[in-house]
Parts: C-alpha cells; sequence; structure tokens
C-alpha cells in the first residue's frame, strides 16, 4: 500500500533486520508504551537498532521511550520489539505513527501486540490494573490510512482478537493481575482530557483514554495483521481520581506494571499461535 502523503522507504531497513536476523518472518511484533521498555528485558539473542538510525522514522521522541527497535526470541517466539512509539502530539500525522506497523509487516509478521499507558475511566480500572482492547473510539481526529493509495475503506468491526481474552483472564488471575475487557478512546493530547471530557468519552462507552494505540492498530487492520491491545493503567483518568496528572507519574505507574505486564505478554505468545 503505497501513499501520498509522503515519501517513505522501509527497504534499508528490511535488508538490514534480514542480515543480522535471517529471512524467516517474523512470528510477532510488540509496541511497548510510556515506561512500559522493561518487558523487552527477557528477550533473547537480541538484536538492537536506534531508531534514529532509521531515515524514514520520525526523529522525535518522548520521556520513557527508548527509541530502539529490538530482534530476538521470546518465549520461543521470533519477535519484534519496538521499545517507544510515535504519537500525534510529537506533531506527527497518524500515518507517520504507524510506520513501526508498515516495518514489522514488511518484515513478514502477521500478529501485533500493542501496549499503553492509559486513564483508567470504568470504575473498576485503578492503577495497575489491565485492559484487553475490545473495541476502540477514535476521537483523535486522524486516520492512518488518510491519504493512502488502494483500498482503504476497511471494516473495523472485528479488529482485535477478543476470542484470545479468556485464556489470558484465567492466566492473569492465577498471578493475581486484573485484567478487564473494555473500549479505549484516544486523544490527540499531549494534555490530559479535562473532568468534562472524561465524563464525555464515559456517555460515549469509553472504559479508558490514552494518546495512542488506536492509529497503529488500524493501520495493522489494514494491512491484515492480527492485534491485540493491552493497555496499562497508570491512572485514574482527570476528575476520577485525587492525583494531579503529569507524565512523570505515568512513566513510574507504567514502570511498577511492567512486570505484571511481561507475565501477560507471555501468556500471549504461548497462546496465541
Ligand atoms: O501511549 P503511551 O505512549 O503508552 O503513553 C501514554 O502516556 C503519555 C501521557 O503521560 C501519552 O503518550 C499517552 O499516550
Ligand atoms: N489521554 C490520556 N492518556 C494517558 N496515558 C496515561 N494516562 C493517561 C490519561 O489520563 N489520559
Amino acid at each position: 500500500m503505497g501513499s501520498v502523503l509522503t515519501e517513505e522507504n522501509l527497504g534499508p531497513i528490511v535488508e538490514e533486520v534480514h542480515a543480522r536476523c535471517g529471512m524467516a518472518p517474523f512470528d510477532l511484533a510488540l509496541i511497548l508504551g510510556s515506561g512500559l521498555g522493561q518487558v523487552a528485558d527477557a528477550v533473547e539473542d537480541v538484536k538492537v537498532w536506534e531508531y534514529r538510525d532509521f531515515s524514514c522514522f520520525p526523529a522525535v521522541a518522548v520521556a520513557g521511550h527508548a527509541g530502539r527497535l529490538l530482534a530476538g526470541t521470546l518465549h520461543g517466539r521470533r519477535v519484534l520489539i519496538f521499545q517507544g512509539r510515535f504519537h500525534l502530539y510529537q506533531g506527527l500525522t497518524a500515518w507517520q505513527t504507524a510506520v513501526p506497523v508498515r516495518l514489522a509487516h514488511a518484515l513478514g509478521c502477521r500478529r501485533l501486540l500493542l501496549t499503553n499507558a492509559v486513564g483508567g475511566i470504568h470504575p473498576d480500572l485503578d492503577a495497575g490494573c489491565f485492559m484487553f482492547v475490545a473495541d476502540h473510539i477514535n476521537v483523535l481526529g486522524d486516520n492512518p490510512l488518510r491519504g493512502m493509495c488502494g483500498d482503504t475503506f476497511v471494516d473495523l468491526s472485528r479488529l482485535y482478537r477478543t476470542d484470545l481474552f479468556k485464556s489470558l483472564r484465567t492466566e492473569a488471575l492465577s498471578h493475581n493481575i486484573h485484567v478487564q475487557q473494555g473500549v479505549l478512546a484516544a486523544v490527540p493530547g499531549p494534555s490530559y482530557e479535562t473532568p468534562a471530557e472524561v465524563r464525555a468519552l464515559r456517555q460515549m462507552g469509553a472504559d479508558a483514554v490514552s494518546m495512542s494505540l488506536i492509529p497503529e492498530a488500524i493501520m495493522a487492520g489494514a494491512l491484515g495483521l492480527e492485534v491485540v491491545g493491552l493497555s496499562s493503567v497508570t491512572n485514574r483518568a482527570a476528575g476520577l481520581g485525587t492525583k494531579r496528572l503529569c507524565h512523570d507519574e505515568v512513566l513510574a505507574s507504567g514502570s511498577n506494571t511492567a512486570k505484571n505486564l511481561s507475565v501477560l505478554v507471555a501468556s500471549l505468545c504461548l497462546g496465541w499461535f
């Protein structure tokens, strides 16, 4: 699928990864959100690249995002891990934020596990909980397929692999980890929502709110990848908690959940295939 939005040349990166990792397709791609980068520590036989060495990757970065691509083995699966993601609030289009998905697809990946840090709106979604994304509400005001060529009228009614939730929840419960299914909303940011916006999102059916994940999921759906979204609840959304919202707090809270997230990722690595 070409794009009229901007030039993008993934070829040199694909060749570089093939040269160091072989030509076999990767089983799974994983995008790690704010404060969640530690999940990649478990990767074996790891090869590392810096995003800054990839000419077609956006140059900007956000605290809590290492900006590295790792390739290796995780629970017996050949994985690509994007330690750090891109956001609209970095001055990027939704299409640009989805470049990791297009690269994973070019490297033969057909399964994508998306993680991010979110504000909990559902009463049961406190900091430290996880939400398995069952569906999403895109209030970003942009779509990653905008301006692309080809058939971009993609049906998103079965975008997320919700059939994998039951086994994941069983594994989570055995580790005393709270995970529930829910609807994720995404706003452009970088400011957090107002309490009134959170109430409106709740009325719309959102259970959690972020500033990411949705563009990557839509791009993955358009490219025919299977998608799982796993959100780490780092705080109660605006107006629902007592703490002041700040990115440092999100990073600290995300880092605290990384160990439990690794348990859930391991379960998906084993149960998805
Ligand atoms: O989506 P990730 O990168 O996980 O991070 C979330 O946390 C940041 C806000 O603190 C925003 O970037 C939001 O999207
Ligand atoms: N939009 C949004 N994204 C987040 N990421 C982590 N916490 C939040 C939040 O409260 N709102």
